[in-house]
């Protein structure tokens, strides 16, 4: 139902599927997606690596979350693929999190699909039956560190610009309950509690204290560090790694699919505020000046 949406999306925005079909094929060459998403397939190895590739910041564009999505889904399904490397194709910037183009001045119409593609995305993520390994090779705030949350794993390189964390207050709006669930599930409440009212980004020797990443790195063993922690999950049986794992994380899946559909309504609802939607002018305009 959900890929169909998907698929329905990409369709609109003139995406070929099968281009991007072929990019998630199980060839062990190296080989790129049509657009927004890269991926490298080691079929040997059982290990595919996504590049996100959206300039300028790897936004969540509802194009973007679109083919993750279906990406995502064409390896879940390929039983050649075990476990799967999320990076960027940018070093220098992880993802931005939430595309807030997509979040101001549009329609309540158009705020649902976008939001219910934001949660598609991490149910995804979640509970993918494949090992996930986040190589967070740049700045990866809110919803960028939230796909990294959901991951199995993060290895984040060492580079004080390079902060993580869920900063939604600073932009005037609140994280869903499923981000928090998310956040407290890593690094607990207390911690999480502090980290959300206070928006706080943190930078790497920070963000491995308080847990929001397993490791940290020099930048260019981000990859390799990736690689060699997968290899060693690798060598857990599937299925009981799979079972722990959902025994783990579904309640909290399932908390957001029982209400899903409300989840939407509150998003749309609150999205739309006149408040909410001068906040993020204000935030949007702060970023364009930053430049000037
Ligand atoms: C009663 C309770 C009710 C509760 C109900 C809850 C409902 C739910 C509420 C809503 C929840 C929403 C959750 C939101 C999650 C998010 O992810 S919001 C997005 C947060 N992201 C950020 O804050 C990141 C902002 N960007 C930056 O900090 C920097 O850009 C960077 C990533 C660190 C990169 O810096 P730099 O390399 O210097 O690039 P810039 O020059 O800043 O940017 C280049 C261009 O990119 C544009 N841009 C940056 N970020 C975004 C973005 N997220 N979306 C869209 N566009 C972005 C930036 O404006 C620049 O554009 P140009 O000026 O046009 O070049």
């Amino acid at each position: 139902m959900a890929l169909v949406a998907a698929r329905g999306t990409l369709l609109r925005a003139g995406v070929r599927l099968g281009t991007e079909a072929a990019a998630c094929g199980r060839n062990g060459t190296r080989r790129s997606a049509s657009h927004r998403v890269l991926v490298e397939p080691d079929a040997a190895a059982g290990i595919a690596t996504i590049k996100f590739k959206n300039p300028p910041v790897n936004s969540l564009t509802l194009e973007f979350l679109t083919e993750l999505i279906i990406c995502l889904e064409k390896l879940e399904n390929d039983k050649t693929f075990r476990g799967v490397i999320l990076t960027s194709n940018s070093p220098g910037i992880f993802s931005a999190g939430l595309d807030l183009r997509e979040m101001c001045g549009k329609n309540p119409a158009h705020y649902a699909e976008y939001w219910r593609a934001v949660q598609e995305l991490w149910l995804k993520l979640y509970v993918s039956n494949m090992i996930l390994v986040a190589a967070i090779n740049g700045a990866s705030p809110a919803g960028g560190c939230l796909m990294s949350l959901s991951c199995d794993y993060r290895v984040l390189a060492d580079n004080p610009r390079y902060k993580v964390g869920l900063n939604e207050t600073l932009l005037g709006i609140v994280a869903p309950f499923w981000f928090r669930d998310t956040l407290v599930n890593t690094i607990g409440h207390r911690a999480s509690e502090r980290a959300l009212q206070l928006g706080l980004l943190f930078p790497p020797a920070e963000a491995l204290q308080v847990g929001m990443v397993d490791q940290v790195v020099p930048e260019d063993q981000v990859h390799s560090t990736a690689l060699s922690v997968i290899t060693q999950w690798l060598a857990i049986p599937d299925h009981a790694r799979q079972l722990t794992k959902s025994m783990m994380r579904k309640a909290t899946t399932d908390n957001l699919i029982k209400q899903r559909e409300a989840d939407i309504q509150n998003f749309v609802s609150f999205i739309s505020r006149d408040s909410i939607q001068k906040s993020l002018q204000m935030y949007i305009e702060k970023l364009k000046q930053k430049k000037s």
